[in-house]
């Protein structure tokens, strides 16, 4: 007798389960073993695609050589024939506005104006300023809590009450504060003239 279909499949299903499997141990190890090379070539590959850089990244320090060149307003006052230099000590802007002002006007008086942060330049070079002839500085300081100096103004503030500074020669004018009672003081190196 012919055996039916289910039972030829059911013959073949068991035959095949006793069958060895399709890969052995050593089989799945060679083949992982050459995936993992396969893998790692390419990755390596790609790693040395990757650009070499041929150039130096240096840190320049900020307005190293730059500062140092500008932060003589001597040398800018005589590059560019003024005579007039307004300095400020600001903190809300009012007195680098007023010392902008100030520097537009000497024009009026045939002395073109710069306006200049002391935070920004040597003030040691203050003494200097009378080797330009007929020239002056203006410094329109606002003064906070008990009349003290703004932030920018305080190393100038302080070389000031060092003593260092003989300033005599030099011209300049002193607006202090900014509040109501604020005066324009100017000290010709002869007493006080208050405006
Ligand atoms: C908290 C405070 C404190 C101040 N203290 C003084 C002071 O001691 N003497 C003075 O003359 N003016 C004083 N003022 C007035 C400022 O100097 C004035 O408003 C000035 O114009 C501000 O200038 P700025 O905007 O350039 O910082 C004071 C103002 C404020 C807000």
């Amino acid at each position: 007798m012919y055996a039916s279909a289910a039972e030829i499949l059911e013959e073949t299903l068991s035959a095949a389960a006793v069958e060895e499997p399709l890969l052995g141990t050593l089989d799945v190890i060679l083949i992982a073993t050459i995936l993992a090379i396969t893998a790692w070539y390419y990755l390596k590959k790609k790693e040395d695609e990757v650009p070499k850089r041929d150039y130096n990244i240096t840190v320049t320090p900020m307005g190293s050589s730059t500062q140092s060149a500008e932060s003589s307003f001597i040398k800018k006052l005589k590059s560019s024939d003024r005579k007039l230099v307004a300095f400020y000590g600001s903190q809300t802007g009012t007195g680098e506005e007023f010392a902008g002002r100030l520097a537009k006007e000497g024009i009026r008086y045939k002395m073109k104006g710069m306006v200049a942060d002391p935070e920004e330049y040597e003030m040691e070079e203050l003494i200097s300023l009378k080797d330009i002839p007929n020239s002056i500085a203006i410094f329109c300081l606002a003064t906070y809590g008990e009349g003290d100096p703004t932030d920018n103004a305080m190393d100038f503030y302080e070389w000031l009450m060092n003593g260092d500074a003989d300033l005599t020669g030099v011209n300049y004018a002193v607006s202090l504060g900014g509040g109501a009672g604020s005066r324009v003081q100017i000290y010709p190196s002869r007493g006080f003239l208050y405006l």
